[in-house]
């Protein structure tokens, strides 16, 4: 591990300084894209300014023979998109041991790495893969003459990568943030499930027989599969000043379910989730910011806590210090959202002194 005074230290010669704290820049969509199909390709002018992140992807979902098709897809797209203040442009690149990650990493760094924000690492395993890649990319934005780092994010996607979670989460200061994996991570798991993220109607718990009868009527409710791990990455990014998001929902049609999974992972502190399809922006964006009632009732905790000591009853409940800071952490996010976004700002009925 290196040392903590020279944890910001560049990687490279030339290469620009590490950043001390993540931007907290909207992501609560990270909108894929296969840059190499056509169709998908040209509706991203059209996304810029509906996504928060829009990621051209090179790894999985993109055929074998298309690789090369997607990383130069990418380029020219982000060379040919203005991305606006608001819509920041992220990639996906192949795993550290496929036989295209350097050349998507060097290409896409030279060519237009003055355009991305951030680097989605797929299977990071430990923190060796974020050196690694943390390395590379000073050397790489050295020789491109680059004046900001591009930061990296991890996708948790192996049973070694969760138990290491903390450690990639500390891994270099480029670290921007952690998604759940959940069809990798099952598999390496060797869980039984075959989806793309969400729930399993076998994983339930039921209710004891009533009366002794264990063939009566006793209902089951079906439980997360992935509270722990998604529990477990939000305390590593939290602890190390970095975002979580949830993956991936892969059942498009079923839009009700895959509010639900959002809406969980978001009130256990995830900031996004991926889009894989348009019809999931927008459940991403309700789920991800705060409901106006939410910042009501935060607003009134603030003011009936004065300041900010001490317990208060309101509407037959305890407030108090603590309360009050899980009501800051809803004020600040819909205070960030709402500079971006001029809809959730009338929602909210945000002016510059309503906190
Ligand atoms: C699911 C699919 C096949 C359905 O694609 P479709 O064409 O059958 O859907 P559609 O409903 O017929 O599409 C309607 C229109 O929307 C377009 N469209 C459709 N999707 C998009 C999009 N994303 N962005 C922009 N446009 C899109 C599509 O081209 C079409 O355009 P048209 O009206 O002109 O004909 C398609 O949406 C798709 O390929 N999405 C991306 C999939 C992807 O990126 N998967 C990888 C991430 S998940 C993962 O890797 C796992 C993980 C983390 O690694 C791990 O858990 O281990
Ligand atoms: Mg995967």
């Amino acid at each position: 591990m290196r040392s903590a005074k020279d944890f910001f230290t560049p990687l490279a010669v030339g290469a620009p300084p590490p950043i001390t704290e993540v931007p907290a820049r909207p992501s609560r969509m990270i909108h894929f894209f296969d840059p190499s199909n056509e169709k998908m390709a040209a509706k991203v002018p059209d996304l810029v300014g509906t996504v928060d992140v829009l990621l051209g992807n090179l790894e999985d979902a993109v055929k074998a023979d298309r690789k090369e098709a997607a990383r130069l897809g990418l380029v020219a797209i982000a060379k040919a998109t203005d991305f606006g203040e608001h819509t920041q442009l992220w990639t996906r690149v192949n795993s550290l041991d496929s036989p295209w990650v350097l050349d998507d990493l060097t290409t896409l760094v030279s060519e237009i790495g003055d355009r991305l924000d951030v680097i989605m690492v797929p299977k990071v395993q430990g923190a060796e893969d974020i050196h690694y890649v943390d390395r590379l990319l000073a050397q790489l934005e050295a020789r491109a003459g680059l004046t900001r780092p591009i930061l990296v994010h991890a996708i948790l996607e192996t049973a070694r990568g969760m138990a290491s979670v903390e450690e990639i989460a500390g891994a270099s200061p480029r670290m921007q943030g952690i998604s759940l994996g959940p069809a990798d991570l099952a598999a390496d798991r060797r869980m039984k499930t075959t989806r793309v993220g969400g729930g399993h109607p076998g994983y339930l718990v039921r209710q004891d027989p009533i009366g002794g009868d264990i063939h009566g009527e006793r209902t089951t409710y079906q439980q997360d599969l992935w509270h722990y791990t998604i529990a477990r990455m939000v305390d590593a990014c939290a602890m190390h000043g970095i975002f979580p998001y949830y993956g991936p929902f892969g059942d498009i049609k079923d839009v009700v379910a895959c509010e639900d999974q959002f809406r969980n992972a978001f009130l256990l502190g995830c900031v996004g989730a991926w889009s894989l399809h348009p019809v999931q922006i927008d459940i991403a964006k309700r789920v991800f910011s705060p409901s106006a009632e939410d910042v009501a009732h935060a607003r009134r905790v603030k003011e009936a806590m004065g300041d900010g000591t001490g317990a208060v009853m309101l509407d037959g409940k305890m407030e108090d210090d603590a309360s009050l800071k899980q009501c800051l952490v809803i004020l600040e996010l819909a205070d960030r959202l709402a500079a971006t976004d001029p809809e959730l700002a009338e929602l909210y009925g945000t002016t510059p002194e309503t906190h």
